[in-house]
């Protein structure tokens, strides 16, 4: 019997993933099951599972491995019923080490995952359980995918020991009077608050390494943060009249039923929300200011356009004195050389969302303003894969001590 997230005694359960690493005759898949012979954390032998062939690019030595090679990293999804947690689902199917051993639900609680989402229904695995039910004895790391607000109360209660990604906003703003502020009630776990890493890869590397619980980065800040951290950084754009204008899919918005998110309110149109206080603003402001140094202020405003999955920010900044749209170009080139997932198109080639869609890449360019002195500047990811679970999974590994793009090696869905 194992501990549960709430601290009650865990019932027993069908569909517990098996304690010895191969799927025994009580497991109940929803699917086509496939077996794994990997073994478990802290165990040597060989995987037996196909490895991703290493990156051509960057290799990502980590500094103090967690997981040998081939060893099994049992995971817990919360929330696995919504759109992230089936993204993380569908991302670990090509992941030769992390195994998931537990899923949660709220409303789907007890309901089979390819029931609920048929298009992963060859996958094996485990039932969905409510939280206060889930056994995490046989977990090692958990991918929290739940709303904001209640993640802070669960992630409280999880055993110590487990390594956590949360894709909520619970743990990104460092400042807990700026949690209160903009998310309108105090910070219920301020203490892991503290803990907390913020997860934006290829900025925050080192920190995530050694981080037991990374606060993954929203859909709208990683699009933002990735072009403009560096650029602050070096002093090519001053830091007054960044303006920034965003659309998003509609997944953006997870799966819940709302009236706002019907077909027949949000087809054939865009439209601006959260014009002047979205929550994101802080989550960028934060990022940009730690560049910086010193306190930034940016324009933000969202849209919702009518797709499912993409994300598009195009930021317009004034370039520092003497610098040109070439220097931008070149030093965002050079800072994401040899990364795997950020890409900074060629000549005047402009990102799409429909060239990163299913993708963990961000695609991104510079391009001259019509007036002399500003830029302007167009990220794009699928929220879902870098804006949400592909950066989970790249952080998890890193945090596990394995390569940071094991799992990740999807090329975008086109057309
Ligand atoms: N969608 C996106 O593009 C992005 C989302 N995020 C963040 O990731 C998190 C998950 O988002 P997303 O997957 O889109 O959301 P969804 O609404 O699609 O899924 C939410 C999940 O949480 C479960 N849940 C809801 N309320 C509770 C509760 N009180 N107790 C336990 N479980 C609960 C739901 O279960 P059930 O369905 O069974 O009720 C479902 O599994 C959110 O914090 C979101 O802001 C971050 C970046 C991008
Ligand atoms: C289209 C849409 O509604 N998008 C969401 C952002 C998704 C996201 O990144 O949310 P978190 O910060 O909670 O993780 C929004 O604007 O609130």
């Amino acid at each position: 019997m194992g501990s549960t997230a709430l601290g009650g005694a865990a019932p027993a359960r069908a569909g517990l993933a098996p304690k010895n690493g191969v799927l025994g005759s009580t497991f109940k898949p929803c699917g086509v099951v496939k077996l794994k012979t990997t073994p478990k954390v802290g165990r040597s032998s060989v995987c037996v599972r196909a490895s991703i062939a290493s990156s051509p690019q960057k290799q990502y030595s980590p500094k103090t491995p967690a997981v040998q090679s081939g060893e099994e990293v049992r995971i817990a999804v919360l929330g696995a019923s919504g759109y992230t947690g089936a993204e993380i689902v569908r991302l670990l199917a090509n992941h030769p080490q992390f195994r998931i051993t537990v899923m949660t639900a709220d409303r789907k609680a007890g309901e089979q995952f390819g029931s609920v989402f048929p298009h992963l229904i060859t996958q094996d695995l485990p039932n969905l359980v409510a939280i206060k039910d889930a056994d995490f004895s046989d977990v090692d790391a958990v991918f929290c995918c739940l709303p904001h607000g209640t993640t802070q109360e669960i992630i409280k209660g999880l055993p110590k020991q487990l390594k956590i990604v949360d894709l909520s906003a619970d743990f990104r703003l460092r400042d807990i009077n700026e949690y209160a502020e903009w998310y309108g009630h105090a910070h219920r776990a301020p203490e892991l608050q503290e803990e907390a890493v913020y997860g934006l890869t290829e900025v925050l590397r080192d920190e995530i390494r050694n981080a037991r619980l990374v606060a993954n980065p929203g859909c709208y800040p990683t699009s933002i943060q990735l072009p403009l951290v560096p650029l602050i950084k070096a002093k090519l754009i001053k830091l007054s009249n960044i303006i920034i204008d965003a659309k998003s899919g509609v997944t953006g918005a997870g799966r819940g039923a709302k009236e706002a998110n019907l077909y027949t309110e949000i087809a054939e149109g865009i439209h601006a929300y959260g014009i002047k206080g979205h929550r994101h603003v802080p989550e960028v402001e934060q990022g940009l200011s730690e560049a910086a140094e010193s306190k930034v202020t940016i324009s933000f405003t969202p849209n919702l356009i009518c797709m499912k999955r993409g994300m598009q920010s195009t930021m317009f900044v004034e370039m520092a004195p003497g610098v040109t749209v070439s220097d931008l170009y070149q030093h965002l080139k050079s800072t994401y050389e040899g990364e795997e997932f950020v890409k900074l198109l060629n000549g005047s080639n402009v990102p799409h969302t429909r060239h990163v869609v299913g993708s963990n890449y961000c695609f991104m360019n510079v391009f001259e303003d019509r007036i002399p002195g500003r830029a302007i500047i167009i990220s794009v990811i699928d929220n879902l894969v870098k804006g949400a679970s592909g950066q989970a999974v790249q952080n998890l590994n890193l945090m596990m001590g394995l390569p940071e793009n094991m799992g990740l090696q999807y090329q975008p869905l086109f057309p």
